[in-house]
């Protein structure tokens, strides 16, 4: 098939060099985490503590139970009950030409065999709820080596399975997500959902399970509630987007102020889209917050997710910004003037 954009479609996270850094850097960071929370200092800016033999890193049932892990993943993903992602194709930015680049980026746009897309399969199951039970398991071993699991241990699974819980009730909007109808599916999103999301995001399990934090009630209050506010901005603003987008005339966002565009969509420019032009990103970067707070502020290791994050969310925006004004010209730029800040309000 032929690529749907030539090879001279914008490069992107610093071009071939920078896909190169990534490409070696992003698994090291990961090993350098998931040591750093189980040694004692816990420093997320020093050398892990002890460097493990080769025998510890190869495990042939470790490497049974994720195959296991995938198989029975890949067998419910084939039951028939789920949305369908758009036809193949090729991706517009991974077919630069630059074999290192277009690897970390994907040429395909969703590769298939059959009606089995492996895009949108490991986007939001293997990796996703791996991520839970990574923390549950954590939780039981806490139990298991303290008698009971720890408030903090509690909150962070709760907030986390509420998170992962959300991503698959609303399972088919993550088919309009930059991944799904931009991104290849390259190295960068096989390893971001097969192994940076259940080994980096279960961070802050992994470090109250070696490094107990004491946690009382009033701050745990605290805490749930600037969940709740990031979890009420970052659902409230997805939904009405997804609704927006689904049937404009829907009474939920049929009152809110619009701007046309020559393509005939049109732009939210009240509710929560005229707050921001990312709302969701900021409810994302609070929850964030909330789920590295249970771990104290001893150590800057478990805030590793949030300052993770909001490097990726401000880079991310940036990308859907370029892609907007290339898709809304003149209507784009109208609502950047008429909402000037993209994901703070005053700030940023
Ligand atoms: N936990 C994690 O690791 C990550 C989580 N996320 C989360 O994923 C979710 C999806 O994020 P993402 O795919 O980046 O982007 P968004 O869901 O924010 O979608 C951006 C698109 O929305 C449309 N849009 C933008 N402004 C408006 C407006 N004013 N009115 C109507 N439509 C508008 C445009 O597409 P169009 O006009 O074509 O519809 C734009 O390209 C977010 O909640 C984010 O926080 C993202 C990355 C990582
Ligand atoms: C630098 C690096 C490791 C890049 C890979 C990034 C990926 C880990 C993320 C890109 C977009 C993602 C989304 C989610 C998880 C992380 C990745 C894959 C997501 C599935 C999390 C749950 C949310 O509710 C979501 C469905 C909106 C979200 C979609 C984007």
């Amino acid at each position: 098939m032929a690529p749907t954009q030539g090879p001279r479609a914008p490069l992107e996270f610093g071009g071939p060099l920078g896909a190169a850094a990534l490409l070696l850097l992003l698994p090291a960071t990961m090993f350098h985490l998931l040591l750093a929370a189980r040694s004692g200092p816990a420093r997320l800016l020093g050398p892990p503590a002890s460097l493990p033999g080769l025998e510890v890193l190869w495990s042939p049932r470790a490497l049974l139970l994720w195959l296991a892990w995938l198989g029975l993943q890949a067998a419910l993903y084939l039951l028939p009950a789920r949305k369908v992602a758009p036809v193949s194709a090729l991706a517009p930015g991974g077919n630069s030409g630059n074999p290192i680049y277009d690897f970390f980026l994907g040429r395909e746009l969703n590769p298939r065999i059959c009606f089995f897309d492996f895009k949108y399969f490991c986007e939001l199951r293997p990796g996703l709820i791996g991520w839970v039970l990574i923390n549950l398991a954590l939780l039981m071993k806490e139990a298991e080596l303290r008698g009971s699991p720890s408030l903090a241990m509690w909150l962070v699974n709760g907030f986390q399975l509420l998170y992962v819980g959300d991503a698959l009730w609303h399972e088919e909007a993550v088919l309009t997500t930059m991944d799904i109808t931009h991104d290849g599916f390259g190295f960068m999103l096989a390893f971001g959902d097969m192994a940076w999301v259940p080994f980096t995001y279960s961070l802050q399990a992994q470090f109250l399970l070696h490094h107990p934090q004491p946690l009382g009630l009033p701050m745990a209050s605290v805490i749930c509630l600037i969940n709740a506010t990031g979890y009420y901005i970052f659902r409230g603003a997805n939904s009405q987007k997804n609704t927006f987008r689904k049937n404009p005339s829907d009474p939920r966002v049929a009152g809110l102020e619009t701007i046309s565009t020559a393509t005939g969509r049109k732009l939210l420019v009240s509710g929560w889209w005229g707050m921001v032009r990312h709302p969701n990103y900021l409810g994302d970067l609070i929850m964030a917050l909330a789920w590295s707070l249970p771990c104290g502020v001893s150590h800057l290791l478990p805030y590793f997710y949030l300052l993770y994050f909001t490097a990726l969310l401000v880079h991310r925006e940036a990308r859907d910004e370029r892609q907007c004004l290339q898709k809304y010209g003149l209507a784009w730029q109208e609502y950047c003037r008429r909402v000037p800040y993209r994901i703070m309000p005053y700030i940023y």
